[in-house]
């Protein structure tokens, strides 16, 4: 029985702890489970304590499945050394896993449901294959609130599963899903959940709660302190989950089926990243051994932005999930990337037309067999005329078969034409035969000739060094001026010091693929993919071919000179055109006087976008301010030292040019500063970040350095006017943007009151 809730009633929305010397008495039994909580009929009672109690049961339960874990001895059950090693890292993942994180609460909501969870249809069909979840809901009894005596149950929400020694769950997986009505019920639609009850944490300390009785017509409905607390909390240190505050528009792309591709398109702080993350995490929960076979991994822009985000699947106890750039993802073991494309030459070399011309490109060595093969057998030959071997070539380039795999058909090919022969002569030859057949230096030698192997590095050196090669294979493809623009100045000698660029590493990965599969994984998230070129979206989609993608992007964030302009055609080219585009409008991150000043760039950079709203309430500090050009440096150097006088992140962003200045300014200044992506604490709070590395990252206060270089840093207005966007759109709680320079007009005409 939940007495806390016969005692208590109704709560105002946001009950503060009480002091502990008023109410908290020690107690000397071990901590008693929620469905059980202490009481006494004597003094007024504060739900708080059974909670408490019910934390400090659900740690030792945790502490005591983690000495179960530790504690298991694999001697007996291990046949030999590759098992033992295999289960025991297994089992020390497990362990990892099973930790107790102080900065992660074990538990951040509790569901009481009207009825016992089970007796009605459970709120999701897609439950989990395996994993701890628990599905027929063996929760704490309670009665009901208003003291009818029906009995539902009680289940608290957390990062994992804890169970006690008999096995009942102490705590409830966010995946599983009876947790669901956490992040979906509402007045509208309560999905039989008769209380939600939210926790709020101060420094790893349950110190208050906050209720909604969604069955109760008389309760209006409320909008969640503490959910914006969370919103409304400095940003210090690397990325954080957000699984105690999922709204339920992310929770529907969380919890998507596995089968299919979902694409996410959302205003820069929609939190497309965080539903990303989590939805990893979900599927790992929901489908454990398949993505265990097959895996998974997240693309995101590079280093920096990886490294931002990486603790954010450890922490909900998922250590096993890659994590790559599109760069790392093609990376060649003999090539090294050295050399920079002009934006034609990249524009070209990512275009979907260079799959067409690798694809000739990789074949084009196959020649019509001119002799016949003879093939001799003891005293016999066997004679396959050049002909038949035309007919059997023509039928391998016809079939959509990787060019590996045919080489390798070939030989059997010609052998089976060969036994043919053999039987029609009276012979019965069997299978081994064949492949003796197959074998035979004549055979063999016919398919080196016709069927030469093709080294995917040395294809591509020779279509960037060689003009008339590449004519050949781009004839009708790409124009004379396009070739012209994707030829190396000067031929490579070999693929060792060749000067390859980001681009020519993806042609190389596409004509690997070309030549056999690439092994593909059973889930990848695709985060910032508005900036991939095609090329490069079927280098992550080949490596999903079997499996499912979340794409999450901004048309608006585009910065690379081939930006996706639309999802349908860059869905086309991951090879997932049949994907759910989604839209995430409710803003996270950005206050509104400053997305508001961000989005008048809208019209310029992606007509068709809606402005975000923010769900933040603090407004934010904004400010524009204008310098002399020879003060603007003191004065950035100015801004961020106030900066530096409140709570939470700072980040300086400027034009990559304006690095080495700013650099040398603050460390004249005695600022010490942290590159883009590394961990900020509560000593080293102050970051440079190049407006190139920005996207991604977010800052509690951003310091805006001169827009117009921002925007002049790039090779065309668009671009420009896009990564100013996105280093607007960086701040937390405020944003002080200075300049020297006349503000690009999108932004200047439209702020009569801001700026000079
Ligand atoms: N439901 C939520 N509850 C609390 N915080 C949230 C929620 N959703 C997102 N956030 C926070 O909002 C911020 C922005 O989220 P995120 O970085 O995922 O957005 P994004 O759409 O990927 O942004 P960008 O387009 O700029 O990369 C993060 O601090 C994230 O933790």
């Amino acid at each position: 029985m939940d007495a806390d809730r016969s005692e208590t009633g109704r709560r105002p929305s946001l009950v503060p702890v009480q002091p502990r010397t008023a109410l908290y008495r020690p107690r000397r039994r071990r901590p008693v489970p929620a469905h059980a909580p202490l009481q006494n009929p004597h003094t007024p009672h504060n739900p708080l304590d059974d909670e408490r109690a019910h934390l400090t049961a659900s740690r030792a339960a945790l502490r005591a499945m983690r000495a179960d874990a530790e504690a298991l001895d694999i001697g007996d059950v291990t046949a030999n050394w590759v098992n033992a090693e295999v289960l025991q890292s297994e089992i020390d993942l497990r362990i990892k896993s099973l930790a107790d994180l102080a900065h992660a609460p074990l538990f951040f909501g509790r569901l009481d449901f009207l009825d016992p969870y089970g007796a009605a249809p459970p709120p999701s069909a897609d439950g989990p294959k395996n994993g701890d979840g628990n599905r027929h809901g063996h929760g704490h009894a309670h009665k009901d609130g208003d003291g009818h005596g029906t009995e539902g149950h009680t289940f608290y929400i957390g990062r994992r599963h804890v169970h006690d020694p008999d096995g009942d769950p102490m705590v409830i997986d966010w995946r599983a899903p009876v947790s669901q009505p956490f992040y979906r019920a509402s007045k509208k639609d309560p999905q039989g959940v008769a209380l939600r009850r939210r926790f709020g944490y101060t420094g790893g300390e349950l110190t208050a709660y906050e209720d909604e009785h969604l069955t109760d017509p008389a309760e209006a409905e409320k909008s969640s302190t503490l959910l914006q607390r969370e919103i409304e909390r400095p940003r210090v240190g690397p990325m954080r989950d957000i699984v105690a505050t999922i709204q339920p528009e992310q929770d529907t792309i969380v919890r998507a089926s596995i089968d299919g591709t979902v694409c996410v398109q959302g205003a820069p702080g929609t939190g497309k990243t965080a539903v990303g993350l989590h939805r990893v995490a979900y599927l790992l929960y929901t489908h454990r051994d398949r993505l265990a076979r097959t895996g998974t991994l997240v693309v995101g822009p590079n280093r920096s932005f990886l490294h931002y985000i990486e603790q954010v699947l450890p922490a909900l106890g998922e250590l096993d999930v890659k994590q790559s750039t599109v760069e790392d993802l093609v990376a060649h073991p003999q090539l090294t990337v050295r050399a920079h494309d002009s934006a034609e030459a990249a524009g070209i070399k990512g275009d979907a037309r260079m799959a067409r011309v690798l694809r000739r490109a990789v074949r084009s060595g196959v020649t019509v067999p001119a002799e016949p093969c003879v093939v001799v057998r003891g005293s016999r030959r066997w004679r396959v005329p050049a002909y038949e071997l035309e007919e059997i070539v023509r039928e391998l380039l016809d079939r959509d078969m990787r060019y590996g795999a045919a080489r390798d058909a070939l030989p059997q090919r010609i052998a089976h034409h060969v036994l043919v022969r053999m039987e029609q002569a009276g012979e019965a030859p069997d299978d081994r035969v064949q492949d003796a057949v197959a074998r035979n230096p004549a055979v063999k030698a016919v398919v080196k000739t016709v069927w030469p192997l093709v080294d995917p590095a040395k294809l591509v050196l020779r279509l960037l060094s060689d003009a008339d090669f590449l004519a050949e294979q781009a004839d009708g493809i790409l124009t004379p001026e396009e070739q012209r623009a994707v030829l190396w100045a000067k031929p490579a000698r070999g693929v060792k010091t060749a000067p390859w660029s980001a681009a020519d590493a993806v042609l190389v990965d596409e004509a690997s693929d070309l030549i056999s599969r690439t092994p593909s994984l059973g889930h990848v998230v695709l985060d910032e993919a508005q900036d991939l070129s095609p090329m490069q979206y079927r280098a992550v989609g080949r490596r999903c071919t079997t499996g499912s993608a979340t794409v999450l992007g901004d048309i608006a964030q585009g910065t690379t000179p081939w930006a996706t302009a639309g999802w349908a055609e860059a869905l086309g080219h991951l090879g997932k055109p049949d994907s759910v585009v989604e839209e995430l409008t409710q803003g996270f991150r950005v206050p509104r006087d400053v997305i508001a000043f961000a989005s008048r760039l809208l019209p310029a950079i992606a007509p068709e976008l809606t402005e975000a709203t923010s769900v933040r309430e603090s407004p934010g500090d904004f400010s524009v301010l204008r310098f002399a050009p020879e003060s603007l440096t003191d004065a950035v150097v100015a801004a961020c030292r106030e900066a530096l006088e409140r709570e939470g992140s700072i980040g300086l962003i400027a034009a990559d040019s304006r690095m080495a200045d700013l650099s040398a300014a603050l460390r004249a200044a005695g600022l010490a500063t942290l590159g883009p992506g590394e961990e900020t604490t509560e000593d080293s709070r102050l970051t440079l970040v190049p407006a190139t590395l920005a996207k991604g990252l977010e800052y509690d206060h951003v310091v805006l350095d001169e827009p117009a270089a921002i925007v002049g840093g790039e090779p065309d207005e668009r671009t420009g006017l896009r990564r100013l966007y996105v280093s607007l759109t960086r701040a937390v709680s405020g944003l002080t943007v200075l300049h020297a320079a006349p503000l690009p007009p999108e932004l200047a005409d439209r702020s009569p009151s801001l700026g000079s």
